[in-house]
């Protein structure tokens, strides 16, 4: 998968030189670059931002340098080509769809991710909108609440996406038993001491009845489930809320 980041501090992504992405960007997995905004202005000052028409406090993002960071990135694409190869563009906003697990599995399929890092009062919308002549555009949330800039959401998003990508997770079967990943939170863990500040660990995960450890872990999965996040169980599907809630 190739990932492109368009930012105004490309080297906030210095750090995924690091941990299972940078492996896997050098087994050429993930090929993860960061470019700077200010690269594609042509003014003395570099500039990228001006006081927004219809007033208001702070700047907003110049349409100019943008178009020409993505036209460069975009390449040949045109909206036609809408298979798996086409890129994806992704620009992170509280005002934008919500990242989910779900969304992470389906965007690991993508070849061709570009991602738009705002800051200041956001981007000139109408970036957003020729953009989508051209390619698939997507505003995307990482939660309920503002960041400063869309560089820790597209950091978190390639973390969530890149360790979904085959190869990447040494071993597939750690990506199976997660949290989100069968619509509940995961199951808590344990390892050794069996005994710890006198706590010790629940005696049916060391029973050896596999049968028995797997009905607990599903249990605690429904508990936890229930009790902090119950939102997911009537989200998913009714069936599943009422095993819960039994
Ligand atoms: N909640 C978000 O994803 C976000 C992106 C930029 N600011 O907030």
């Amino acid at each position: 998968m190739r990932i492109d980041v368009v930012t105004i501090f490309p080297e906030f992504f210095d750090v995924l030189d690091i941990s299972l992405l940078g492996k896997a960007r050098q087994s050429g997995l993930l090929d993860v670059s960061a470019h700077n905004l200010r690269e594609y202005t042509h003014d003395r000052h570099r500039t990228v931002d001006d006081t927004p028409y219809g007033g208001g406090a702070g700047m907003v993002m110049k349409p100019e340098p943008w178009g020409e960071a993505i036209d460069e990135l975009l390449g040949d694409a045109t909206p036609e080509r809408a298979d798996a190869s086409a890129p994806l563009v992704i620009f992170p906003s509280p005002a934008g769809e919500v990242f989910t697990q779900k969304m992470a599995r389906e965007l690991a399929h993508r070849e061709h991710l570009i991602f738009g890092c705002g800051r200041y009062e956001g981007i000139d919308q109408r970036v957003f909108d020729h953009v989508a002549t051209r390619a698939e555009v997507r505003l995307v949330s990482i939660g309920d609440y503002v960041l400063n800039g869309g560089e820790v959401a597209v950091m978190a998003m390639i973390e969530a996406i890149g360790r979904l990508i085959p190869g990447v997770v040494g071993n597939p079967e750690s990506l199976v038993e997660e949290s989100h990943e069968d619509g509940l939170l995961e199951y808590p863990s344990y390892t050794k001491p069996a005994e710890w500040r006198g706590l010790e660990v629940p005696p049916i995960l060391l029973s050896g009845n596999h049968k028995a450890i797997d009905a607990w872990r599903r249990e605690q999965q429904l508990e936890r489930t229930r009790r902090v996040r119950p939102d997911l169980l009537r989200a998913e599907t009714p069936e599943k809320a009422e095993t819960a809630e039994a």
